[in-house]
């Protein structure tokens, strides 16, 4: 099933039973799901196994960052579960997204790959201390162009970034977007954040949202709240 919906609830539980529990909430016809560290770590495939048995596409977000070899592998694997979506980190380098991008290129199932640009907790002064002076955005569109020419589907970025990127690397390369926050939300350890409306406005193609709707008292509300304030 191919949905309409921009939004991609991360599922950043640390059990599989909270995650599907969380999961039954939600509507496969209305969000996407994320399936990220933490939850994978514990619990492996079977939990991916168990969303899709719900009906749910699922982007697996491991943001695999290693030598060539090893993230071809990686992603070939992922591939394999049948997910929808796929990460790896952009600054594992031109070779690297190369390899990943041939590995599952003859696909019968080819997943979207992904790149990550500059994580969205990150503002300069993080930057800075990992030795890049240039500003976050400068940052973000050099490993996105990078991206398109190592052949990938799109970026994960903020959505402030959005408008720069779709003139950058077109329309059709997709943008991925942690970092959103409803108006009122707590942005956590979020730095470069925008509102869903927001986000939307910029040309956002899929908006991940974790904590403003996992940890909120009516999640299936929230959810509502954010789908109604886009149509
Ligand atoms: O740059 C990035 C890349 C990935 N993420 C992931 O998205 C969600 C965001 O969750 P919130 O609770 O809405 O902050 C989370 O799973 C991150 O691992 C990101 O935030 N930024």
């Amino acid at each position: 099933m191919t949905i309409a919906s921009p939004v991609v609830v991360a599922l950043d539980y640390p059990d599989q039973a909270q995650a599907l529990a969380m999961a039954d909430q939600l509507d496969p016809a209305k969000v996407r799901v994320k399936v990220g560290k933490e939850i994978f770590t514990r619990s492996g495939p079977a939990v991916v196994d168990a969303l899709h048995d719900k009906g749910f596409e699922v982007f697996l977000d491991l943001k695999f960052h290693d030598i060539p070899n090893t993230v071809a592998g990686a992603v070939s694997a992922a591939a394999d579960m049948g997910i929808w979506m796929v990460n790896v980190h952009a600054s594992g380098g031109q070779r690297m997204m190369e390899a990943a991008a041939n590995a599952i290129a003859n696909h019968t199932s080819r997943p979207l790959l992904i790149a990550v640009t500059v994580l969205t907790s990150m503002e300069s002064a993080d930057l800075e201390q990992v030795g890049i002076v240039d500003l976050p955005e400068v940052q973000v569109r050099r490993l996105a162009e990078l991206s398109k020419a190592s052949g990938m589907d799109g970026v994960v970025c903020s959505a402030q970034e959005a408008i720069m990127l779709k003139e950058a690397c077109g329309m059709d390369f997709a943008l991925v977007t942690p970092g959103i926050r409803p108006v009122g939300a707590e942005a956590g350890d979020q730095r470069r954040v925008l509102t869903p409306v927001q986000a939307r406005d910029a040309g956002v193609d899929y908006m991940v949202i974790g904590r403003p709707i996992t940890q909120a008292a009516q999640p299936t509300a929230v959810v509502d709240e954010i789908l109604q304030s886009l149509s």
